[in-house]
Formats: structure tokens, C-alpha cells, sequence
């Protein structure tokens, strides 16, 4: 049997509910065999950001030739990565291994609102990574720094993912929707000169910490076993609409979300 393998290169969460820590419970519960590259320990919990320390750059790049010489993965996600040498060294290595199942996670803000990326880095990140992308997954705000566009409608949405696949590079975009106020949390997938909507029912919770992360580490996941993109996205899509709706109450902020739920619901329908 050949186990599937993913690699997250991304911050540290030490609450358990975002960054490096999401990133390995949900390759855990997609049964996808997770590795890990650090690029900042970040001291955080469900109440915000306090500080962080950025890894130094050729730590970041022993970690990966350990992971790549050893265990290379079938697919590849990148969350925070705060400075511009942690994006080189990225995309280095991304060319030298020939990865081609690449997702871009551009974590730029967390939401406690202290920012996780330089500003000097937001332009590197389109220019090194988009390119190498396989599928971006820029929240609103992100999508609107990245393409200059201000995003206030589906319509909008539609145009800021074709500009980041069309004139940045990237094969695919789901923009996602959570920071809309619509009754459904909608997200719009951009590939090969196609629309897709995935839609949820919006549930009305704080309990939204490591969202993104989670998201984007399921569609990792689901892309490491050799899935298309629209399943890899309409699996993410069920895994963290689960997690969201059966959260958990950990926490004196926002919380984190249930890991277990997907898994949960398809034994109780079995
Ligand atoms: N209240 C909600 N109810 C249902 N789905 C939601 C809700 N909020 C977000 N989502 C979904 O969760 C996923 C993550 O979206 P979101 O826009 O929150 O990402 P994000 O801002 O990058 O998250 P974070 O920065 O906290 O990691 C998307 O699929 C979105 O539609
Ligand atoms: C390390 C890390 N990455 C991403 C986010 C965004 O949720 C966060 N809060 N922390």
C-alpha cells in the first residue's frame, strides 16, 4: 500500500487550533501521512497573537532537504510565511523537488488582527509562489491586497480569482467567503477558465480559529492521494463545514474547530 504523504511548511500554534498544529490533525484525520517545515513559533491562543520569532532561513531549508531526502511528499501547503527569504527558500526548493501539487495558503492576518506577513513579503508571495501554485486560497481580505480589487460581491469574487490564475500564474483559486455577511458561507473556485461555487450554510459561531488552515491542509490532503481539484475542494469544503458546526467550546476566545466531526458524521451514516 503506498500511504499518501503531505507536507505543511507554516507557523506554530501552541492552543492547537491554527497554523502547523491544524495542518497535522487534518492530514491525520484525511488519512494522509503529515510532515512538517516551521517557519515561525508563534505565541498565540484562541484569544490572539502575542508575539512570534521568524526561524532562521537556512533552518528552514535544512528542515525541508530532511523531509524531501526522506520522505518526500506527494503534495505540498504553505501557511505563514512572515519574510521574504522563508518565500525564496520556498519556491527554491519547490523548483529543485518538481512539486506540482502546491497549495498556497497566503496567511497574511490572523484573526485577532496582528499581522503574520511583512509588507515588504506580499509581493514576493505573488511573484515566487503564485506561479509554482496549484490552488491559492486567499481569504477576502487577502484576495483584495493580492489583486488590488475591492471585494464586496460574488461578482467580485469571481474577477479577483481569475486575475490571481490569469495574470499571476496560479492553475487554480478558491476564494473563500467567510468574511462575506451572505446566509451562506460561499467560496468560488477559478481553474482552466471555469467557475465553481461550494456553498454552506453560514453558522452563526465565534469558534472560526484556524479556518483557513484547516481548509487548505484538507484540500492538501485530499490533492496528496491524487484527487482532482473540484473533489479536493468539495471534501475540504464537507471537513470543515463539520468542524466549524460541531466546534467544541475550548477556550476563553475564538475557538478552535472539531477535527473529529468529519470522520464522526461518515461512521454515523455508515
Ligand atoms: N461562520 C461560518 N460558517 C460556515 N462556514 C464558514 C464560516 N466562516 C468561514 N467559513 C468557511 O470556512 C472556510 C475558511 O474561510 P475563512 O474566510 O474563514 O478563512 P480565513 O479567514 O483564511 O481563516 P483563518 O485566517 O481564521 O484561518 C471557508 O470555506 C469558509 O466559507
Ligand atoms: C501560525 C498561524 N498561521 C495562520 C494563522 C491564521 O489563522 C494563525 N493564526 N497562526
Amino acid at each position: 500500500m503506498t500511504i499518501p504523504i503531505a507536507l505543511t511548511i507554516a507557523g506554530t500554534d501552541p492552543s492547537g487550533g491554527a497554523g502547523i498544529q491544524a495542518d497535522l490533525k487534518t492530514f491525520h484525520e484525511l488519512r494522509v501521512f503529515g510532515t512538517s517545515a516551521i517557519t515561525a513559533v508563534v505565541s498565540q491562543n484562541t484569544c490572539g497573537v502575542r508575539s512570534f520569532v521568524d526561524i532562521d532561513p537556512a533552518l528552514i531549508e535544512d528542515q525541508l532537504q530532511a523531509v524531501f531526502e526522506d520522505v518526500p511528499p506527494n503534495a505540498v501547503k504553505t501557511g505563514m510565511l512572515s519574510i521574504v527569504p522563508a518565500i525564496e527558500i520556498t519556491a527554491k526548493i519547490l523548483k529543485q523537488h518538481g512539486v506540482s501539487r502546491y497549495v498556497m495558503d497566503p496567511v497574511m492576518v490572523a484573526k485577532s488582527g496582528h499581522s503574520l506577513l511583512s509588507k515588504e513579503a506580499v509581493q514576493s508571495l505573488i511573484t515566487m509562489l503564485l506561479p509554482l501554485t496549484y490552488v491559492t486560497t486567499p481569504n477576502i481580505p487577502e484576495a483584495e491586497i493580492m489583486s488590488n480589487m475591492r471585494i464586496s460581491s460574488l461578482d467580485d469574487m469571481k474577477k479577483a480569482a481569475r486575475y490571481l490564475v490569469d495574470d499571476c500564474g496560479a492553475f487554480a483559486c478558491l476564494l473563500k467567503g467567510g468574511h462575506m455577511s451572505d446566509e451562506n458561507a460561499v467560496d468560488v473556485l477559478y481553474s482552466e477558465g471555469g467557475f465553481e461555487t461550494f456553498s454552506s450554510p453560514r453558522i452563526a459561531t465565534k469558534h472560526t480559529h484556524g479556518t483557513g488552515c484547516t481548509l487548505s491542509a484538507a484540500i492538501t490532503a485530499e490533492l496528496a492521494k491524487g484527487k482532482s481539484v473540484q473533489s479536493s475542494v468539495e471534501t475540504a469544503k464537507a471537513y470543515i463545514s463539520a468542524a466549524i458546526e460541531d466546534s467544541l467550546q475550548i477556550g476563553h476566545g475564538n475557538g478552535p474547530t472539531n477535527h473529529w466531526a468529519f470522520n464522526d458524521r461518515l461512521s454515523n451514516r455508515a
